[in-house]
């Protein structure tokens, strides 16, 4: 039997960029002979739509089963105003958290045919290759008690937790100095230890684990500092290292400086590197449906699927060489157009990196 990779292509434009990631999977699949068998289930308001709730069991086996996941993203208007406790986002949450996937990698590299595109001057971006590691199943996101409640007097109030162990800080700790020592052995751990007890720890921690990565320097930033430099001078980043939330909007942020954030894949891995792979953006509802959507990020997600899950470094290589081909064609969809540059839309996108791929 092949290697199984379960496909979730999720709501808004999730379908539309994950067929455009598809077409360049099983090209891939057939060059590489790497022997892949893909199927396909649904996640976050699919899922409640067919199963009703967010994640079914039986999903969630299938995908314990696979060898990898390939998510395109969940959620919009249509499940907005339902029991939160079964949004579609509390799916990808379950999944993540079930999975056991702590450790989520989203590198934000600036393709230098996009300088352009990219929301800073081309002289503060060029040559921008930054990583965030992300941890992905504890924290705020995950943290028990959370409530929301009306006093008697009719008030309402709400709260969340935001809990870190000592072991949840150590791993997704050892997966950033382990990315800085393979990188440029810088690594700056963000967090908010001027003010929260959970960073305190996590600085404390992250100290601790320093001491085994003595060839790796380490620096700590606020993440108020931390989103104010990435838009100053992002260049001064090698590997990031940060709690789920903040890694959650330093990501999206970082997304802008490499002109969109159509173009930020990730992988989230367990222990083992068994993983799931998905770009860093939503459900777009602003444009679902239109067909404009960029495949590139869920296209990059594929070639990062290849490197980690399946040490395919021929085929992963090859799959970002068929986007800065495309790109070095002018080709950009529309969060990527600037002067001078053909606009095209997602399925064309995805038939010339195909086409790319093809020619390699
Ligand atoms: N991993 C996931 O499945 C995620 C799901 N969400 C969900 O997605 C929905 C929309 O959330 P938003 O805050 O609007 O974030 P979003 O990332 O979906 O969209 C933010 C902006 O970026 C644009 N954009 C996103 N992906 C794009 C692409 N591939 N090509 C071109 N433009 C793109 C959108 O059009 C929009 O203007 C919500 O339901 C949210 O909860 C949000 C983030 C992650
Ligand atoms: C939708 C959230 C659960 C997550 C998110 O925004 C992300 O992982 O980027
Ligand atoms: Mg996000």
């Amino acid at each position: 039997m092949g290697k199984q990779i379960l496909i979730l292509p999720g709501d808004g434009i999730g379908p539309e960029i994950m067929a455009e990631a598809v077409k360049v999977l099983e090209l891939a699949n057939d060059k590489f002979q790497l022997g892949f068998e893909l199927s396909y289930d649904d996640l976050g308001g699919a899922a409640i739509d067919k199963y009703g709730v967010p994640l079914a069991d039986e999903t969630l086996e299938r995908a314990r089963a696979a060898d990898a996941v390939l998510l395109g993203a969940v959620g919009g208007p249509k499940w907005d105003s339902i029991d939160p406790a079964i949004r579609p986002e509390r799916g990808l949450l379950k999944i993540r958290s079930q999975l056991g996937l702590f450790g989520n990698l989203r590198p934000a590299l600036l393709y230098p045919q996009l300088a352009d595109a990219s929301s800073l001057k081309p002289e503060v971006v060029a040559g921008l290759d930054i990583l965030i590691v992300r941890e992905l199943t504890g924290g705020i996101y995950f943290g028990q008690p959370r409530e929301n409640k009306v006093f008697d007097n009719g008030e309402r109030m709400a709260y969340d937790t935001l809990p870190y162990s000592e072991s949840e800080i150590r791993r997704i700790a050892k997966v950033g100095f382990d990315m800085a020592r393979v990188r440029s052995k810088k690594l700056c751990s963000v967090d908010k230890a001027n003010v929260l007890a959970s960073s305190q720890l996590w600085r404390a921690v992250v100290q601790e684990v320093a001491k085994d990565y003595p060839d790796v320097e380490l620096s700590h930033m606020y993440v108020d500092n931390a989103a104010m430099q990435l838009v100053r001078a992002p260049k001064q980043f090698d590997v990031i290292v940060t709690d789920n939330m903040f890694g959650d909007i330093l990501s999206d942020e970082a997304s802008m400086l490499t002109g969109s954030i159509g173009m930020l894949p990730s992988a989230s891995l367990d222990a083992n590197s068994k993983g799931m792979y998905e770009p860093c953006h939503g459900s777009a509802p602003d444009i679902a449906g239109k067909g404009i959507a960029n495949p590139l990020a869920t296209i990059l997600s594929v070639s990062m699927m290849l490197r980690y899950s399946f040490s395919q470094t021929q085929a992963a290589d090859a799959i970002e060489r068929a986007v800065s081909d495309v790109l070095d064609q002018g080709l950009r969809t529309g969060d990527i157009w600037s002067e001078g540059c053909q606009k095209v839309d997602t399925r064309t996108m995805g038939d010339a990196v195909v086409a790319a791929l093809a020619k390699l």
